[in-house]
């Protein structure tokens, strides 16, 4: 990539969502990204941020709950002032990735910023960079890019990107255009959407110049989009502080996909590149069976460590404990076990998803010291 274009490119790593499935692991105190969920020895924000860095060194930003500092310093310590942005309250994604844009647009309009989410899978890192590559290229002609999943099952819990014709972009042989954005779709829709084979899963990545991606915002959430771009202006003063805590609050709650992504794609703003990486967003304790292959292999997945000493006879499952423990399984399957100083999970692989439901459960019974 010719040094310039590289130059322009940043890293936004939005980092917010708490992984209501892996609960009482996750939770928002110490939420899925500050944790090394596939046996790596990485966390999965430090595993985001070097995939980007060969990309973008260290033009990375990081958007996080206040709350999350001194766990993203430590992870991240190369991180510096400006590029760690803090907020008072979550706001959704819009708010957090849309205060990214306006502030590298205060500081170059013609940056070209690539956000990721900061907790997915993703493998070989060397595809997803080729892909990625693609994608700087493509928003350097004026597109706001998006990678492709190739859809396994009718989910509702992705956007859908139709797919158009491809672009002829130097660089990008793999670049599409878009005919249309879907967030989240109903069953019905999404199962039509996967027959049809003209439809890929959204992985949450969207690189795009900072300058088009604030002219959406501004078309679509004008409220939001003054209220970040006030932020932005007091960034590096030292008016940062107060005017965060004047307009955060307030600012409407939505996510990208709605905001930007759908309106965007409707006016043929918004491309492709087809991931052909090997990707998962750890939805729940089911994906930890998938991604952690070599430990599967002896039949329980041990996430606490070695000072987590499980005994299993033919008990196959995931085991998490967050202290020193023995742990006794004895002729269970699929089980999922997950111990922390408030709160015991015991469920099975089969029933992950179900966890959510049990934290809206115990959210509307007000027992949100455990959550
Ligand atoms: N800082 C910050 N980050 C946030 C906030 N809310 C969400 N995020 C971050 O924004 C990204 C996406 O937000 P989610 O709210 O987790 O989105 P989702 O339901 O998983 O859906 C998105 O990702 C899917 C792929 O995993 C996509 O398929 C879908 O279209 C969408 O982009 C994640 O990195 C999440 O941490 C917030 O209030 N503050």
């Amino acid at each position: 990539m010719n040094a310039d274009l590289l130059a322009r490119f940043h890293g936004v790593i939005p980092a917010g969502g708490v992984g209501t499935r892996l609960w009482p692991l996750s939770r928002a105190s110490a939420p899925k990204f500050l944790h090394d969920l596939t046996g790596s020895g990485s966390t999965l924000i430090r595993a985001t941020y070097d995939r980007l860095v060969p990309l973008a060194g260290e033009r990375i930003m990081v958007v996080t709950g206040r709350a999350h500092r001194g766990a993203v310093v430590s992870q991240l310590p190369e991180l510096c002032d400006e590029d760690l942005v803090l907020e008072p309250e979550p706001r959704d994604s819009a708010a957090a990735i849309g205060l990214a844009a306006a502030i590298l647009y205060r500081r170059d309009p013609s940056i070209i910023m690539g956000s990721f989410a900061a907790d997915q899978v993703i493998e070989p890192v060397e595809v997803f960079q080729a892909a990625l590559s693609e994608a700087i290229h493509t928003a350097a002609t004026g597109k706001i890019v998006t990678i492709g999943i190739h859809p396994t099952h009718p989910s509702t819990g992705f956007g859908y990107i139709q797919t158009g014709d491809p672009l002829q972009v130097p660089n990008a042989p793999s670049a599409r255009g878009v005919v249309q954005f879907v967030e989240k779709p109903d069953e019905d829709t999404a199962r039509k959407y996967l027959a049809s084979g003209g439809f890929l899963w959204n992985a949450g990545m969207f690189v795009a110049p900072v300058s088009l991606m604030l002219e959406h915002l501004e078309a679509n959430e004008p409220a939001l989009h003054a209220g970040l771009m006030k932020i932005a202006d007091a960034w590096e003063t030292d008016q940062r502080e107060a005017v965060m805590r004047e307009v955060w609050a307030d600012l409407p709650k939505t996510a990208i996909d709605y905001a930007v992504a759908e309106p965007a794609a409707a006016a043929g703003d918004v491309a492709v590149i087809p991931g052909v990486f090997n990707w998962d967003d750890v939805g729940d304790f089911a994906a930890i069976g998938r991604l952690n292959k070599a430990s599967a292999d002896q039949g329980i997945i041990n996430l606490g460590g070695e000072s987590v000493r499980v005994y299993a006879d033919s008990a196959t499952g995931v085991v998490y404990s967050d202290r020193p423990r023995v742990v006794a399984l004895v002729g269970i399957e699929d089980v999922v076990v997950v111990d922390t100083a408030d709160a015991l999970l015991v469920t099975t692989k089969e029933h992950a998803q179900k966890v959510k439901q049990t934290v809206e459960q115990l959210k509307a019974d007000g027992a949100t010291e455990v959550l």
